[in-house]
């Protein structure tokens, strides 16, 4: 199904439910097995308020320095390089400031080897052999690394601040009083590791919209964070990412005339409803001015999922994201002059994730 209609139904809890949703294969490698995307009613809402409990605007404004505060860093190594792939230097700054606002203890010598086992996760949830194997292996490692941290957490034997997702998701109850097993609290805690690396992607197609508009990127140079918005909203309308999403109906229903059976697997097309004609003004066209002065759009615009974050499965890291990407986008635009050498630029609409072929070469970098 697509489009604003299909998506306000799809996200009517009275009609869907996510249990038995997610195909094997996803779980073992970009999900995990007892996560919140797997929940329902009561239990889902409660477990989903951890997660919102921490999108709080102190939080978040604490993120968005970290964020600054790596690419700062990093900026001054890109300097000393011949030329860097964006995408594989992104992934790092993510980790390291994800890591330090979660409370998660991170070397700088681990920094590449634990942001390649949150990448591997989400780079291969719908491959087989070879791949599908280092999805597994990158989960179960991560879990492994995780889930001792909780111990320790538990034990008192290192004590992150109160105020971070190490410390709240490993003190968390469930819905009943108990703790939540060691092992889903890890699930959970990667829940927000590996997805924030993941935004590596979207800085990577925000870099790609740069090049491809130079008249977009002018206008960022005012440093006016309305632009900001409406580029970063534009570039997650655009780009594919998440394509769809599955859920299960719960009980028979007729919907414009389609029978739905007790559970029918139903996919929403996040990507054909971003692209959709009957909503957008010339889909196919990059243009971020369509934001401005325009209202919320909770069923239309849903490259993250949409509806209510509190009671639905929509993405509780949509403010998240929007920060890295606000932050990359300034580095990118107006913080750093650069290079773009002849590559690759292709990407596929079919694979899952959606990854520029070269990863973003930048080359003869210099702070302006
Ligand atoms: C790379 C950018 C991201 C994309 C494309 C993305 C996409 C999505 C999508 C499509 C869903 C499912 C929505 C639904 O089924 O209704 C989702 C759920 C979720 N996302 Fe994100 N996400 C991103 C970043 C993040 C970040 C930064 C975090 C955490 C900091 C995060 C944490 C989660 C969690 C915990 C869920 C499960 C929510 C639930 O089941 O209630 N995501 N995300």
């Amino acid at each position: 199904m697509k489009g604003k209609e299909a998506a306000k139904l799809f996200y009517d809890n009275n009609k869907f439910k996510r249990a038995g949703a997610a195909p094997k294969r996803a779980q073992k490698t970009l999900l995990g097995e007892g996560g919140v995307q797997g929940l329902d009613g009561k239990p889902h809402r409660h477990r989903k308020s951890m997660f919102m409990s921490m999108m709080n605007d102190e939080s978040l404004e604490k993120m968005r320095q970290l964020i600054k505060y790596e690419w700062e860093f990093a900026a001054r190594h890109f300097t000393d390089q011949k030329e860097i792939i964006l995408y594989e230097e992104s992934k790092k700054i993510i980790m390291r400031a994800i890591c330090s606002w979660a409370g998660v203890p991170l070397k700088e010598d681990e920094v590449k080897k634990w942001s390649d086992n949150m990448a591997a996760m989400f780079e291969t949830p719908v491959s087989i052999g070879l791949e599908q194997h280092k999805g597994r292996k990158a989960r179960r490692d991560s879990e492994e690394w995780i889930k001792e941290m909780v111990e320790e957490v538990r034990e008192g034997r290192i004590n992150p601040k109160e105020n971070t997702v190490l410390y709240q998701f490993s003190f968390h109850k469930d819905h009943e009083g108990n703790l939540l097993d060691s092992q889903i609290a890890a699930v959970e805690i990667i829940n927000i590791l590996r997805p924030a690396v993941a935004v590596a992607i979207y800085v990577n197609f925000a870099a790609l919209a740069l090049y491809q508009h130079p008249d977009e990127r002018k206008k960022l140079a005012k440093r006016d964070d309305r632009d900001f918005e409406a580029f970063v909203q534009e570039v997650r309308r655009f780009y594919p990412f998440f394509p769809f999403n599955g859920a299960k109906v719960k009980e028979d229903f007729v919907w414009n005339g389609y029978k739905f059976e007790k559970d029918t697997l139903t996919l929403l097309d996040f990507y054909g409803t971003n692209h959709d004609s009957n909503f957008w003004d010339n889909p196919e066209l990059f243009k971020p001015d369509r934001y401005i002065n325009c209202e919320e759009h909770p069923f239309t615009l849903i490259p993250q999922g949409g509806g209510d974050h509190h009671t639905g499965h929509r993405c509780p890291g949509e403010w998240i994201t929007i920060d890295i990407m606000k932050t990359s986008i300034d580095y990118l635009a107006n913080e750093l002059s650069y290079e773009v050498p002849e590559q690759d630029f292709s990407y596929s609409l079919v694979e899952i994730p959606s990854l520029i072929k070269s990863g973003f070469v930048m080359s003869n970098i210099k702070r302006k």
